[in-house]
């Protein structure tokens, strides 16, 4: 078991802190990272592969600095970046057996990982076909394959689920939480129904800070009783949707269901309902001081 541990990690680009101020420990298990467009999370990735070495701060592995590993940290990882450089040209098995060769695996071990690959993630009766022929979900679905050619104890996915179907979403989630018994798998996104069931720990990034952590029990006690549910006249709607943050909305008739966040009772009737991950993930990244974030 590995254990890696990211102690006041800080990147500036320029003036802009992608991330700052962030402590964590990661051991084995599926950690969700969570956090808007622009939060910091492929910076913090990126990071952690050794791809950038921080500003400040240190990141260890076992005792020793990642950009200090160099290739023995390589070996230990497996990485699919948000957006992933092949050939179009290339067939799934010849881009695969590329990737092998780039990462130094011998002729034998990649022919029968690839192959074992390529049924996990559903690619074996397409191997031969060109990637320019595959869609987004395909493509993504190689990436996920060459990122396990090493069967890495450290797996590092930037955005796995983008372009996935809902079919292959839950095929993928099964896929992730399988892995996540024995090695670390930190996976960020900014679906949270992508990590609700199969991340152990969630972590959320607001502007490069870490602003929540724990388990998806933890995170959503936290904002028990400030999501409500009420019935409210459309006229009524728009206003209510100006006031608070409104995380589902259902017409019901000639009325609207509200689903609200909000530490206060929006309306008289309202019902304080139980949180879901969506629900406290909305809490904690657009409240500040009990009131709807300005920046929204
Ligand atoms: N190479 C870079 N040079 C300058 N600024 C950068 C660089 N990489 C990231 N940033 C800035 O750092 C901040 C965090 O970006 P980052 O890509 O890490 O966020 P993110 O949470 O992964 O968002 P997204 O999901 O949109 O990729 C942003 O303000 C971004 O513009």
């Amino acid at each position: 078991m590995h254990e890696l541990v990211l102690t006041d990690v800080l990147q500036k680009f320029k003036e802009t802190e992608a991330v700052r101020e962030f402590s964590y420990t990661f051991s084995n298990g599926v950690y969700g990272l969570l956090g808007e467009n622009g939060a910091g999370k492929t910076t913090l990735l990126r990071l952690i592969c050794g791809i950038l070495q921080p500003t400040g701060g240190t990141i260890i592995c076992d005792g020793m600095p990642v950009y200090e590993m160099g290739a023995e940290y390589r070996r230990l990882l497996g990485y699919l970046p948000q957006e992933f450089g092949y050939y179009e040209d290339f067939t799934a098995l010849r881009f695969l057996k590329y990737m092998a060769a780039l990462k130094g695996l011998s002729k034998e071990y990649a022919e029968t990982r690839i192959k074992e690959l390529l049924d996990l993630v559903d690619l074996e009766c397409v191997k031969n076909k060109k990637l320019r022929t595959y869609s987004g979900g395909m493509i993504r679905r190689v990436g996920i394959a060459q990122a396990l050619l090493n069967e890495p104890e450290i797996l590092i996915l930037d955005e796995p689920t983008a372009g996935l179907d809902p079919k292959e979403r839950v095929r993928f989630r099964n896929i992730i939480s399988a892995l996540g018994k024995d090695r670390i798998v930190l996976l960020s996104t900014h679906i949270v129904s992508d990590v609700e069931y199969i991340a152990d720990h969630i972590l959320i990034m607001k502007k490069g800070e870490l602003i929540q952590k724990g388990t998806e029990r933890q995170i959503t006690e936290k904002a028990r009783g400030h999501v409500w549910k009420c019935l409210v006249l459309e006229q009524e709607m728009q206003k209510l949707n100006d006031k608070y943050i409104v995380s589902n909305l259902r017409n019901s008739g000639a009325d609207v269901e509200l689903r609200i966040i909000s530490e206060k009772q929006p309306t008289e009737d309202a019902k304080p309902v139980d949180v879901t991950l969506e629900d406290a993930y909305l809490y904690h990244t657009q409240m500040s001081g009990g009131r709807k974030n300005e920046i929204i």
